[in-house]
């Protein structure tokens, strides 16, 4: 759908669709352990030193440098974790449409997210242990995080959307600084709790185990469902909307 035509309706939908991206990437990154050497600082101290510093960080920014040449960073959905020193493009350029106010574009807080991300979440929906797959843990991490910074980063366009909805609502908040009061004006309640039960369903449709005979899956999952709710109800939705408030403070700039 071209940009100007975006409405709330459609940016939720998208929202819906990341759902899946989000909970197929926790099931494949709860098939591991927690993993911990793929987040230790020394990790490498006796490689041969073509990088230092935790595994995941070296496969995220190599990736990220990759990515970077082949365009992907001139999307504006998309947003790096290393932004310094990205590599340009190689790619033609593609003529993306401008959408979003650009004073405001510019947001990142994917560090908010990597943050989040390994030392709030990963405890939340994997199981202790080691079982020295820290290369593939770090790639199923990756989409982990993409996904998420993604879906949260989408908070822009919910937030263009919105004001381009009803400016004449937002505008006073905005000169006021007033966060709490934006925060009150984004704030769809009916619609959160619809994402939470959405999820959670989706986390038990998604992570069955699947058998030809008849038994069930006796109640298993490969993610928790009330989980997969809780991660979304805590953190996801909050940094969601921690977007879309900053996004609409720089709205009139
Ligand atoms: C994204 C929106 O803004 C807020 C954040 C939500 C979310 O992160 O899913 C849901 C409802 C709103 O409270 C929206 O209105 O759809």
């Amino acid at each position: 759908m071209a940009r100007n035509c975006l409405t709330l309706e459609s940016v939720r939908h998208s929202l819906i669709r990341q759902e899946d991206s989000i909970i197929f990437g926790l099931i494949e990154r709860a098939h591991f352990p927690i993993n911990f050497p793929t987040y230790s600082q020394s990790y490498v101290s006796n490689s041969l030193h073509t990088f230092s510093g935790p595994l995941l960080r070296f496969v995220v920014k190599e990736t990220e440098a990759l990515l970077a040449k082949a365009g992907r960073y001139a999307n504006p959905e998309e947003h790096p974790f290393f932004p310094e020193d990205l590599p340009p493009s190689v790619v033609p350029p593609h003529n993306f449409e401008k959408f979003l106010h650009p004073p405001a574009a510019s947001i990142n807080i994917n560090k908010d997210i990597w943050d989040t991300y390994i030392n709030k979440l990963l405890q939340l929906f994997v199981t202790p242990g080691d079982d020295g797959n820290y290369a593939s843990t770090a790639a199923s991490d990756l989409l982990c995080l993409q996904a998420l910074s993604r879906r949260i980063h989408y908070g822009k366009l919910v937030a263009e959307v919105k004001f381009r909805e009803s400016p004449q609502e937002y505008e006073p908040a905005i000169r006021a600084k007033d966060r709490d009061t934006l925060m009150k004006l984004l704030t769809f309640e009916k619609v959160e709790e619809a994402v939470m039960k959405r999820v959670a369903k989706k986390a038990m449709m998604f992570g069955q185990e699947v058998t030809l005979n008849k038994d069930g899956n006796d109640g298993k999952y490969k993610v928790d469902p009330s989980v997969v709710s809780r991660l979304y109800g805590d953190w996801i939705m909050p940094l969601t909307k921690h977007v879309e408030v900053e996004y609409l403070l720089r709205r009139l700039d």
